[in-house]
């Protein structure tokens, strides 16, 4: 089917130039295999920043932004800034936006459909809590966060990658099994097929995230379903050229 494998490196609030200057040479040096998609996904301030010293190979995203180009909306970024300075993917609907800044799956569609509006492309993240999969509410959370993108994506699937990160496995170094995670993306797999298409079921990327490792990232690269990581921890440790290497 032909899904490009994509690994998205989330720093999430940490890094300063020191170290992202490290980690740039790191990705520099690779080296990286040139069939992966590599996005890294960096603190707004040093968006220009990283921008100005990434090699062409290596995308750059925001972890999130405000669902209007401009205006009274203090401390928000726009897609349209983000943009300007280069930069061309958002992070968008991560857990810690959800449950840290409680942001409803309404408002995320509203920025998913503002940034795909505005030209960026999004890695769009969905996942249920433990308490969720515990009470075998898995599928009926990751359906309804995906159903409520549906209208915000509208024809504008081949610029979204889908993330699926169950929260109990983010920052825990728990990882889901590769079993475990297979499951869901060929279950969500199946749902769009239903609920939005048979092309976008085969073509969409899914990136599976939660303590991917360089040690977890084979096996769970090797699924038939799982098209890519969003690292969070890892994307900051040298490591990560591993993670990106993982089906080579
Ligand atoms: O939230 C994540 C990526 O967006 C995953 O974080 P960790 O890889 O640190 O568990």
């Amino acid at each position: 089917m032909g899904r490009k494998f994509v690994v998205g490196g989330n720093w999430k609030m940490n890094g300063d130039k020191n170290q992202i200057n490290e980690i740039i040479n790191n990705l520099k040096k690779g080296p990286l295999d040139p069939n992966v998609e590599v996005i890294i996904g960096v603190p707004a301030i040093y968006l220009s920043y990283v921008q100005s010293i990434v090699p062409d190979n290596i995308n750059v995203a925001a972890q999130n932004c405000w669902k209007v180009a401009k205006g009274a909306f203090t401390g928000e970024i726009s897609p349209a800034m983000i943009k300007d300075v280069g930069a061309s993917w958002v992070i968008l609907g991560h857990s810690e936006r959800r449950t840290i800044f409680g942001e409803k799956d309404d408002l995320i569609a509203e920025k998913v459909a503002h940034a795909l509006e505005s030209g960026l492309k999004v890695i769009a993240c969905i996942g249920e809590t433990l308490e969720e999969r515990e009470s075998g509410k898995t599928e009926e959370v990751v359906f309804r966060q995906t159903k409520a993108l549906l209208p915000a994506i509208g024809n504008n699937w081949d610029k979204v990658v889908l993330a699926y990160e169950p929260v109990w496995a983010i920052g825990t170094g728990k990882t889901a099994s590769p079993a475990q995670a297979q499951e869901v993306h060929a279950s969500l797999r199946n749902w769009l097929a239903k609920n939005a298409s048979q092309e976008v079921a085969d073509s969409v990327r899914i990136q599976y995230g939660g303590s991917v490792t360089g040690s977890s990232c084979k096996e769970l690269g090797a699924c038939p379903d799982i098209d890519g990581f969003l690292v969070g921890g890892a994307s900051l440790k040298p490591e990560f050229v591993e993670i990106i290497n993982a089906t080579s």
